[in-house]
């Protein structure tokens, strides 16, 4: 049975997919079975007619995933609002059975999961019923929290560390994302570090992805250059 490991964000859009990617890239290129998986996408993009989740299309494009069948998302939905008000407006009831059976499957098959959220940890994905968080808990897996560089990340992650503390969620580290060496990112570190007592895994830079044709390479070069395997397979139980 393989292990799992949540890529919790301080919120949307910080780069939890930019991240997931990057780190089954990693895994896969020293051939690791490794996989990612998305429960629930909302902001799909149609596609021929198909609701295709974009964040699991980008994993598969950064960590060339070939494989054909396998499930890497249980629900994609449309609206790209919060995952609780998307599925009730297009009239789909989200089952959790069904999320844990899916990661299940692939745990069967591969040795690491890595599991991406949508948005933060006190996200609904059932109105009044069910949380990014609760998630976590039931399939019992510890945590990495992908947070911003800039301003407004102490107060985002020193919340988020603490709150997944309270619950029991085992916080492996955080990885900042999209930094561009400015003092006071550099001083944001620090003050995390301090705050939360947890190790900074990464420290991944703002890069240029304007050009298609070169930005799966700079995705890539990226990662290598910033997390070794090692510092990845230590993330999980
Ligand atoms: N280090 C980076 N350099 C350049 N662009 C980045 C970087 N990290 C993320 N991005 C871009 O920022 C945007 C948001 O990142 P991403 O989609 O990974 O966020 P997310 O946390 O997964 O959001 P969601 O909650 O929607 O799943 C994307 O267009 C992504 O390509
Ligand atoms: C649409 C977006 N990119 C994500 N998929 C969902 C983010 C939900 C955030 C909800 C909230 O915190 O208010
Ligand atoms: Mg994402």
């Amino acid at each position: 049975m393989g292990k799992g490991l949540f890529i919790v964000g301080t919120d949307t859009d910080v780069g939890k997919t930019f991240v997931t990617a990057g780190m089954t890239y990693l895994l896969r290129k020293d051939s690791f079975k490794a996989i990612s998986f998305k429960p629930v996408q909302s902001g799909g993009i149609l596609k021929n007619e198909k609701l295709v989740p974009t964040d699991v299309a980008f994993v598969r494009e950064i960590a060339a995933i070939n494989e054909e069948d396998v499930v890497m998302n249980s629900y994609c939905l449309r609206e790209a609002v919060s995952p609780h008000i998307a599925a009730e407006k297009e009239n789909v009831k989200i089952d959790i059975q069904k999320i844990i059976d899916d990661y299940e499957k692939l745990k069967a098959v591969y040795d690491y999961v890595l599991v991406e959220g949508a948005g933060g940890v006190v996200v609904p994905l059932i109105r009044d019923g069910y949380y990014i968080y609760d998630l976590i808990r039931e399939l019992d897996i510890p945590a990495v929290i992908v947070a911003r560089a800039g301003v407004g990340t102490i107060n985002h992650t020193a919340l988020t560390a603490d709150f997944l503390r309270r619950l029991g969620v085992e916080v492996r580290g955080f990885i900042i994302n999209q930094y561009h060496g400015s003092y006071y990112e550099k001083d944001n570190i620090e003050v995390i570090k301090k705050i939360t007592g947890l190790n900074a895994v990464a420290i991944i830079h703002k890069i240029d992805l304007k050009e298609e044709r070169e930005a799966v390479i700079n995705v890539r070069e990226t990662f290598e250059r910033s997390l070794t395997v090692e510092g990845v397979l230590d993330l999980f139980d």
